[in-house]
């Protein structure tokens, strides 16, 4: 085994959490950090790729909630950086359903089972809360399941594009209703290297600082009184006082890091109860284009008896200016619910009939200073989720290739050309990923939330999921990071003035102890908005980790 020297603190991940957090400890004079990154790069689940000569962005490609009284802190780095952006305007969004024999959905069929849709949704959302009241009886009704294409293409399109959001949505009513795409060639991505810039050696747009370790995948870790115990994949073991844990709830449940001693039951149990989406953007290259394109349409829906099959397309010519209307569950709100009155369950924001199954094409789809964003790069993207992403990913890219033909020449005919290229992303086989985002149920106990997020002895989780009012975004995961450290710190802080007077020597907290830890529904919630993590379940000790257990 490789060893090196003890570090304060040892953030695992360098996603934007990560950095973020790491940020806010050196802000803070704690500079013998270190940063251990599994993959080659950092970004996690912000990355872009070159496809067809633009840059594409394979995960994050919004920055949400802007214009609002507050400002969102992402879009403050974002101007600072300089990065480019386009505002998506979805006053004029239209879009076609397509069948399989290529024919257009007349829109009164399209609007009607848009309305059954929403009724199931809404209907579904009652009973869920009837029963999370222990009310089985009075509100509960069964919903009649979607079952034909256009049902289940619509189907797909309100539940797995979206999760319903309880309002008040935090994105939108603390930072604006407004949401901005990233479309940079130097990706989403740069946002990550100048915050780095600011406390990491750079140079030319390298990082260059032996602080931040890639290809570090980190395999355990150890935990003793005095402090903690990182080993990796390859054998090294690194040594700090305290980890901050940045990985996804993903890789989080796939118990891919051992832990000693074992996590708490309690700790392990939610994060088991934490959903994860698995949303995948495929992009295809053509030598030409053939679609029914900007400004026309710049989306379109295929209709399939496969619920999620193919099933939204985009059109990557210029920009993607409006597909992200229905492109991103948190980010894009196309069926948010409002919840505010129990009573009265309503779409919020954007009313889906009023963008969907329109058949005209005279109106212009996006923002006209998008046409310069990018040139013509005769890409489409079609987006599938969770079961579908699962499928594809794990086949080879040719047969999702030829898949993805039939559908189009199903819409299209046949003589539209063959794909030249494509680009599947796998966010669910990654096995630093597993997942692209945290999706926690409408109706959940908040106290899973808590536990996903507190400590456990020397150990910090931090990552979008344990953002409380924005996980799922990017600036969840920016805010978690700095939330995360501040919690650190304090911790810090009061570990020195143990040590200066150390006749008040604490007992060692058990962790066992932690087992059966409960907290009172007030006390959980007051916890959560102060980040006022329980003494309780900290270690204190001396620096170093003598009595680490190997
Ligand atoms: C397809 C997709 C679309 C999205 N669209 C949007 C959007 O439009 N707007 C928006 O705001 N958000 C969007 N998101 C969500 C957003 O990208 C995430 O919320 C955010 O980037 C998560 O950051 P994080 O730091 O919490 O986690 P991550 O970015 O996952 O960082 C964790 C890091 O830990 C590393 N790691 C994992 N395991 C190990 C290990 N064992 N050892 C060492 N390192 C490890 C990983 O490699 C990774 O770099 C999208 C996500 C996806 C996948």
């Amino acid at each position: 085994m490789d060893s090196h020297s003890p570090s304060s603190v040892i953030i695992v991940g360098a996603g934007v959490s990560g950095i973020s957090a790491a940020k806010v400890l050196a802000e803070n004079g704690i500079h013998d950090l270190l940063i251990l990154e599994a993959s080659d790069r950092i970004g996690g689940r912000i990355r872009k790729e070159t496809f067809g000569g633009v840059s594409v962005e394979l995960g994050a490609g919004w920055i949400a909630g802007v214009g609002g009284k507050e400002s969102n802190p992402v879009w403050e780095l974002a101007a600072k950086s300089g990065l480019r952006t386009f505002f998506s305007d979805y006053s004029n969004a239209r879009y076609n359903i397509y069948d399989r024999s290529g024919k257009i959905f007349p829109s009164g069929i399209a609007t009607d089972s848009y309305q059954k849709a929403v009724d199931s949704a809404i209907q579904n959302l009652r009973n869920q809360e009837a029963e999370s009241g222990g009310d089985h009886s009075s509100t509960s009704k069964v919903t009649e399941p979607p079952s034909t294409p256009i049902e289940l293409a619509i189907d797909f399109i309100l539940h797995d594009f979206e999760m319903a959001e309880v309002e008040p949505i935090s994105t939108f009513t603390e930072f604006g209703e407004r949401e901005y795409l990233v479309a940079d060639e130097r990706g989403y991505e740069y946002l990550l290297y100048k915050m780095a810039e600011d406390f990491l050696h750079t140079s030319e747009g390298r990082i260059l600082d032996n602080r931040l370790k890639l290809n570090q995948v980190v395999r355990g870790i150890q935990q003793s009184r005095s402090g903690v115990r990182v080993v990796t994949e390859d054998g090294r073991f690194y040594e700090a006082n305290y980890v901050v844990l940045s990985v996804s709830i993903g890789v989080l449940q796939s118990d891919f890091i051992s832990f000693n001693p074992p996590l708490p039951r309690w700790k392990s149990e939610a994060i088991t109860k934490c959903e994860v989406m698995v949303y995948t953007k495929i992009f295809l290259q053509f030598p030409y284009k053939f679609w029914p394109g900007c400004p026309e349409k710049e989306f379109f829906i295929y209709a399939h008896d496969r619920r999620g099959y193919y099933t939204f397309w985009q059109v990557r010519l210029k920009c993607f200016s409006i597909l992200c209307l229905f492109c991103f569950s948190p980010g894009n709100h196309l069926l948010l619910f409002s919840w505010s009155n129990k009573e009265t369950l309503k779409f919020k924001r954007f009313l889906f009939a009023d963008y969907l199954f329109e058949q005209s094409s005279d109106l212009p789809l996006y923002d006209q200073h998008m046409e310069s964003a990018y040139p013509g790069s005769n890409i489409l993207v079609v987006t599938l989720t969770n079961g579908e992403s699962k499928r594809v990913e794990a086949q080879p890219d040719t047969d999702t290739l030829r898949e993805a033909m039939v559908v189009l020449r199903d819409m299209f005919g046949p003589d539209i050309p063959d794909a030249i290229d494509i680009l599947v992303p796998r966010w669910w086989n990654n096995r630093f990923q597993r997942g692209s985002y945290s999706n926690y149920p409408i109706i959940s106990n908040p106290q899973v939330f808590y536990n996903i997020k507190a400590p456990v002895g020397r150990i910090f989780f931090t990552g979008e999921h344990t953002s409380e009012r924005f996980n799922g975004y990017v600036h969840g995961a920016y805010l978690a990071g700095i939330e995360t450290s501040r919690a650190v710190l304090e911790e810090m802080r009061k570990e020195r003035e143990t040590e200066d007077g150390s006749q008040t020597q604490l007992p060692e907290p058990l962790l066992a102890l932690t087992e059966s830890l409960t907290m009172s529904q007030s006390d959980m919630v007051s916890n959560l908005h102060k980040c006022d993590i329980p003494t309780q379940l900290y270690l204190s000790g001396k620096r170093g980790i003598t009595e680490a257990i190997l």
